[in-house]
């Protein structure tokens, strides 16, 4: 018989029970949600008159709506105001614990969970959030889930759930200096399509995954759901244990060592029986840009904006008002963003201080730095890096999704031109309707800044062969 996957392990630990439709109701360890999500989930539960079951495996964090300038109360905005008093008085009232801006633990949903240690390998983790796959990095099968399923867990602990198909992508050798973990996913997603994933769950693996920092793992994972894979995971290692161990969460003396023999059984087995296999050099990739509006629509920064293939292709040129051949390099940008679940981490503000400093953002860019999280904001100062940002002309702001979606005040105006480090590039994604997005990696977002322009981040931050890259 062949060995069994991750995926497959933890979901029969998972299993509860087999219902219709070939679903499977699946226990759900760990539930996260935001402001956004949350509020018709409650409103249901009480008009059914029930409770929430397990309460203290709930946890809530306020993202999309906070001011990331002005946070005082109230808010400036009044649904944001309410939306705030809404999750605010739901986790009070079904004794839910909130990470509240005044716990100083606020910050992001997937950025927040694994600071505070709640995100485990062999967990189950449900969130009301597309980007939920991001605890994946850790060896959880994590997924997004909508409004009315956030009922189901909040009133049950468990939800009805399609088995998964598993693709295994292989990403071997050593990254390029310059080249990120951001790149890696766009380079997968460019080259599987956004909906090359769909039915399946994506194991990344291979020397260039398991090489990563966590905080690069978490950055390859967030995005499997833009490649259509709802749950992207890395199996556990010795680096997910370090990143865990001590974390406020996490668990403690004999308990730790117990721990360690559960998450190194639900490791992938060697000789585990996949549903697809896919292999990649990591050598191939080079630092990615959009130009397009999904994240497929990428090149490298090297590469010129391609001819149109398909409807698709010419809507996105038109919504993007570029012209096939013309080099992505050069485009001229407005706005310049560092944030987002997908890159607002502790290791990308590290790795952006260190290229930054001494240099001056373009006269005629608005650069923004919004940390992931409080716990984030507060290294990065206790570091340094703050002064870092703004001697070189960032913004540097209080944590939340900020320009990611734009749900708060931070928008672009007109057909602005944002680089920015977060995942989507949708038309309209970064609050204006005409609004131009193009994603790439935290460092290239910098050179940006810096440039004015797209630029190639090796050649601005003058990274060489030999020096560190690929976080
Ligand atoms: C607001 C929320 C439901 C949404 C999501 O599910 O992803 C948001 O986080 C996003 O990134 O578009
Ligand atoms: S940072 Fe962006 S992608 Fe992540 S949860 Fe917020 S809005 Fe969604």
């Amino acid at each position: 018989m062949m060995g069994k996957t991750l995926l497959k392990k933890v979901w029969e630990i998972h299993k509860v029970a087999e219902i219709s439709g070939g679903r499977d109701q699946l226990f759900i360890g760990l539930h996260l949600i935001h402001e956004v999500t949350s509020p018709q989930a409650f409103s249901m539960i009480r008009e059914l008159g029930l409770k929430v079951l397990f309460p203290e495996r709930t946890f809530a964090t306020c993202d999309h709506i906070i001011p990331t300038e002005d946070t005082s109360r109230p808010f400036k905005d009044p649904l944001a105001e309410e939306m705030m008093q809404a999750i605010e008085k739901n986790t009070k009232e079904f004794g839910i614990k909130f990470f509240s801006p005044e716990t100083g633990k606020q910050g992001i949903v997937h950025i927040v969970g694994p600071e505070l240690g709640l995100t485990q390998p062999g967990m189950t983790i449900a969130c009301g959030d597309s980007h939920t796959a991001t605890h994946g990095a850790f060896g959880a099968i994590a997924f997004g889930i909508g409004t009315s399923q956030v009922r189901d867990v909040l009133a049950t602990q468990t939800l009805a759930m399609t088995p998964l198909k598993v693709r295994r992508i292989e990403v071997n050798g050593a990254l390029k200096p310059g080249v990120y973990a951001k790149d890696i996913i766009l380079y997968l997603i460019k080259k599987l399509g956004v909906k090359g994933g769909i039915g399946y769950a994506y194991e990344f693996a291979g020397s260039a995954i398991e090489s990563l920092s966590m905080e690069g793992r978490m950055t390859v994972c967030n995005m499997a759901i833009e490649g259509g894979a709802r749950v992207g995971y890395i199996n556990p290692d010795e680096t997910t244990y370090n990143y865990l161990k001590g974390r406020e969460y996490a668990p403690k003396g004999n308990e730790w060592e117990k721990r360690i023999e559960y998450w190194e059984s639900i490791k992938s087995d060697p000789d585990a029986d996949y549903d697809d296999i896919k292999q990649f050099e990591a050598n191939d990739i080079e630092p990615m840009v959009t130009w397009g509006i999904n994240p497929e629509q990428c090149i490298s920064i090297t590469e010129k904006i391609p001819e149109p293939k398909n409807d698709g292709e010419k809507e996105a040129l038109e919504y993007m008002k570029f012209k096939p051949g013309m080099p992505i390099k050069g485009v001229k940008i407005d706005v310049a963003f560092i944030g987002s679940c997908t890159n607002g981490r502790i290791e990308d503000l590290r790795e952006v201080a260190k290229y930054i400093k001494g240099k001056k953002v373009a006269k005629h860019v608005k650069a923004f730095i919004v940390p992931g999280s409080m716990g984030v904001k507060l290294q990065a100062e206790k570091e340094g890096l703050h002064e870092i940002f703004m001697d070189a002309g960032f913004e540097w702001r209080n944590p939340g999704c900020s320009m990611c979606l734009a749900m708060n005040p931070d928008k672009l105006v007109g057909d602005q031109i944002s680089a920015s480090s977060s995942n989507r590039n949708f038309k309209g994604r970064q609050g204006s309707p005409t609004g131009r997005t193009l994603l790439m990696s935290p460092v290239m977002v910098a050179a940006a800044a810096i440039a004015g322009e797209v630029a190639d981040a090796r050649e601005v931050f003058n990274i060489k062969s030999g020096s560190e890259g690929g976080e």
